[in-house]
């Protein structure tokens, strides 16, 4: 049988392949075409609205001159003295200013009537519905540190996930009244291990406080929070292998340089990151080991005070408790956010302190008086107790002043916009970043009296944290633009509202504690190599704290 051909002119068989590939081609074009044309429309609407969005803001707010064209302000806010900048420009152009970092739009805003707002402590309709921390690509940097899984944390998760609302709900009790002051005594053992380790030190040799106090807090956080002893001030004078406290410091501060340089991440040529790289996975394994350790004691009684406890007992609403990568994140963010921040209040007042010799004597006579002192007749004195820390007001305002004036969070904290919102008078555009710039509220002329002086007495009046209107008509007028208005803070070192630090019961016990034994048994000196005052300010770096750039070396001279 011979094969049916077409008759001549009919299409042939190889002809209708080639009709069936134009008209797939047609079709397929045609599809991307309406794609693309629709992903084009889209963009170009949210270009449309960003740029409306920026033209608002700047019209509502003065701006400073911006450092680029494409990157806006972003220069100046991912600087290391990005917290002086903010103060800088908030004493030239006043309370609300617009600044562009990117992509982004932000509102800074030292006016203490607004500030409660972006807190959510006065919002309506209330919170987390309207306001979250930014949390993006960027913070997410924090997640590779905590866990080798990269799972979130209190920390960077979002207000309204079911993450955020179960840890901070279930570990938020560790850090009641009740459950730290059993972590007293470890606090103790802390300090007396320090003292003897400067006692040895002697005053001749000048001593790095700011490392030494960070060693003290990331012990205090282990054993008060985890049962658990690191041996991290064996290492003070003599750094040993596997040091814990190496690995938070260095693993911390390459993830502060991620934040601001995202591109760290793939130079693995460079030796700082390699050294960073290395140090973020040694503290992940640390945690690691931790988190075994703390299993392999059980399950926790309903009674244990400790964080590890309480993140162990949480259950979700299915009855399941969290999974090891997220314990391993959480375990890790607490000490991620409370070592270096308590470290550094500790070794900022001592500095402060040591630099106002009226200040320093009337501390000393506040722990004489409390026969806490060490003096020549009394070479031992009596061992500080837990209801020692609220008979100090004169030693607790001068820790205040210096979480003042040297805000370890100096940048500042910020919640974006989640949908438009209404800022007393002012309408902010969704996806908004509204900026809490805490060094600059805290040294604001219009908030603070002498803001650049270190007057331990101002925290000796009542509600020393509130800003008060200097007469009845301003009061009136802030009442009338703002008709909800609660009273405004002007002191924010742990931030505020719902996302403000949790672990701030433990740090304060740990400062005013470990503050207060220190000066009961040294006067300190600031050590020459820091070149005065002037020095220790130009040494400041703001990462994602601020610190001093190659430490705070003071002499600790003994009182007797
Ligand atoms: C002087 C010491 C400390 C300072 C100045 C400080 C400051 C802060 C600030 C400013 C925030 C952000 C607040 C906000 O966005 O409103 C924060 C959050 C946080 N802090 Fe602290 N902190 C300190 C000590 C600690 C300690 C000792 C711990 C735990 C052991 C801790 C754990 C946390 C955690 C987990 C968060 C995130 C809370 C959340 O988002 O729900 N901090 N801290």
């Amino acid at each position: 049988m011979g094969t049916a051909s077409a008759p001549a002119g009919w299409p042939t068989g190889s002809d209708r392949i080639k009709q069936d590939y134009v008209y797939a081609i047609a079709v397929v074009s045609s599809l991307f075409a309406i794609l693309f044309a629709r992903y084009v429309a889209r963009y170009m609407q949210a270009y449309i609205t960003w740029v409306q969005a920026g033209r608002l803001l700047s019209k509502q707010f003065p701006s400073p001159p911006s450092d680029s064209l494409i990157m806006g302000h972003a220069p100046s806010m991912q600087s290391p003295r990005n917290h002086r900048w903010l103060s800088d420009i908030h004493k030239q152009l006043g309370p609300l200013i617009y600044i562009r970092l990117a992509h982004n739009h932000c509102v800074l805003i030292t006016d203490p009537n607004l500030l409660p707002r972006i807190f959510d402590r006065a919002l309506y309709p209330p919170t987390s519905n309207v306001l979250d921390r930014p949390v993006d690509e960027m913070i997410k940097i924090i997640d590779l540190m905590t866990s080798d899984s990269g799972h979130s944390n209190l920390l960077t998760a979002k207000t309204g996930s079911q993450l955020w609302r179960l840890v901070r709900k279930g570990v938020a009790p560790a850090f009641n009244p009740q459950n730290i002051r059993q972590g007293f005594v470890y606090v103790l053992e802390a300090d007396y291990q320090l003292i003897e380790v400067l006692k040895g030190i002697g005053p001749e040799r000048a001593v790095d406080m700011d490392d030494a106090a960070q060693r003290t807090s990331l012990e205090v956080i282990g054993r008060v929070g985890f049962g658990k002893t690191f041996g991290c001030l064996e290492s003070l004078d003599h750094p040993a292998e596997g040091d814990a406290f190496k690995m938070v410091a260095v693993g911390l501060e390459e993830v502060a340089k991620r934040l601001s340089n995202p591109l760290r991440a793939y130079m693995p040529w460079n030796e700082e990151v390699r050294k960073g790289d290395r140090a973020m996975k040694s503290f992940q394994h640390l945690i690691r080991t931790l988190l075994k350790e703390v299993k392999a004691r059980g399950l926790p009684s309903e009674d244990d005070p400790t964080i590890a406890g309480h993140l162990l007992r949480l259950r979700d609403q299915s009855g399941q408790p969290l999974s090891d990568d997220a314990l391993h994140a959480e375990f890790s963010v607490m000490f991620i956010a409370g070592t270096d921040t308590t470290g550094h209040t500790i070794a900022n007042t001592l500095y402060l302190i040591s630099q106002h010799p009226d200040a320093d004597r009337k501390i000393a006579e506040e722990l004489d008086s409390l026969d806490l002192l060490v003096t020549r007749t009394r070479r031992a004195p009596r061992q500080l107790q837990y209801a020692d820390l609220s008979r100090m007001p004169y030693l607790s305002g001068a820790i205040r002043e210096s979480m003042r004036m040297m805000a370890v969070v100096g940048s500042g904290v910020g919640r974006v916009a989640k949908q438009e919102m209404q800022l007393g008078p002012y309408t902010i555009p969704k996806g908004t970043i509204l900026w809490a710039p805490i060094q600059a509220i805290h040294s604001s002329p219009a908030l603070w009296d002498q803001p650049d002086a270190f007057i331990p007495e101002r925290w000796m009046e009542d509600d020393a944290e509130f800003w008060k209107p200097s007469n009845a008509s301003a009061a009136d007028t802030a009442k009338a633009n703002d008709a909800e208005a609660v009273r405004g803070r002007r002191y924010l070192p742990f931030g505020d509202g719902m996302r403000s630090c949790v672990g701030q019961s433990l740090a304060k016990m740990n400062y005013t504690a470990t503050v207060a034994l220190l000066l009961s048994h040294f006067s300190f000196r600031l050590a020459d190599r820091m070149g005065g005052p002037e020095g220790v300010q130009a040494a400041e770096v703001s990462r994602i704290a601020v610190a001093p750039r190659n430490g705070m070396w003071l002499h600790a001279v003994p009182r007797a």
